[in-house]
């Protein structure tokens, strides 16, 4: 069985007091913890959260790299700067970078060919909006991301995918663990075989308002590999009980 993956997206949240006393609580030195946990705060704050996760079995991941390796690309950042950083993930293609910075996949995928090369493990986000789901068409949506994404890479080794239906992004609104994994069956099904590691392999993660009461239901699918949790990470006691819930 593959070990949990439970990563929180601090999103543009946070101050050093807040990354301070967060990771106070959630990265304690020595501990033993049953999912793999990775916190992701904003540029800002990756120096402080990987001092303050040290020794620690939490790692720091950002939430977006530069598809380039380096040059004049005003306020970007690459992944090589990341990877020196010692930060071992990134986030790519999150909805909000989707419609907010539109972000389309031939640029995610070379996001994430610049990631793997720098050696990050890499995070992309696909998912479909109210609008598409309830026009029928959540799979195509999907489908058509996780290939524009992933169809190119050499290898499917260092890369994990989320499952972020929008319309359950921040809203209380949560798919029901068998939508998840109806959804997650057919992801993996999508994901280009021959490509240096098992399908079965691949880490599935669901985002999309995961909170302590509804984790334990959705880890329990046999296609939920674990969460990419956003405003319930921002609370230390709420993300240690869903990592808890990996069990
Ligand atoms: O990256 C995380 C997701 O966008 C989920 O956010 P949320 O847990 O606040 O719904």
């Amino acid at each position: 069985m593959m070990r949990p993956l439970v990563i929180g997206n601090w999103k543009m949240h946070g101050s050093q007091a807040s990354v301070e006393s967060l990771l106070r609580e959630l990265a304690r030195p020595g501990e033993q913890l049953p999912a793999d946990v990775v916190v992701c705060p904003s540029f800002v704050h990756l120096q402080q959260a990987i001092g303050l996760c040290e020794g620690s079995p939490v790692e720091v991941g950002a939430q977006d790299c530069s598809a380039q390796d380096s040059g004049a690309r005003t306020g970007d950042v690459s992944a090589a700067m990341l990877a020196d950083l010692g930060c071992r993930w990134v986030i790519v293609g999150h909805s909000e970078r989707r419609q907010y910075h539109a972000e389309g996949d031939e640029l995610i995928a070379a996001k994430i060919t610049a990631a793997i090369s720098a050696g990050l493990n890499v995070v992309v986000c696909v998912g479909e909006t109210r609008a598409e789901r309830e026009a029928g068409d959540a799979h195509a949506v999907v489908a058509g991301q996780v290939r524009g994404a992933l169809a190119g890479q050499a290898s499917l080794g260092g890369i994990a995918v989320a499952y972020e239906p929008i319309w359950a992004i921040g809203t209380g609104l949560t798919a029901t663990p068998d939508q998840a994994q109806q959804m997650h069956a057919f992801i993996r099904a999508q994901l280009p075989g021959q490509k240096g590691v098992e399908t079965n392999r691949v880490p599935l993660l669901y985002g999309g308002s995961v909170k302590p009461d509804n984790a334990a239901a959705l880890f329990g699918q046999p296609d939920i590999d674990g969460a990419l949790v956003g405003g319930a990470s921002l609370d230390a006691g709420d993300f240690r009980h869903i990592i808890m819930a990996a069990e």
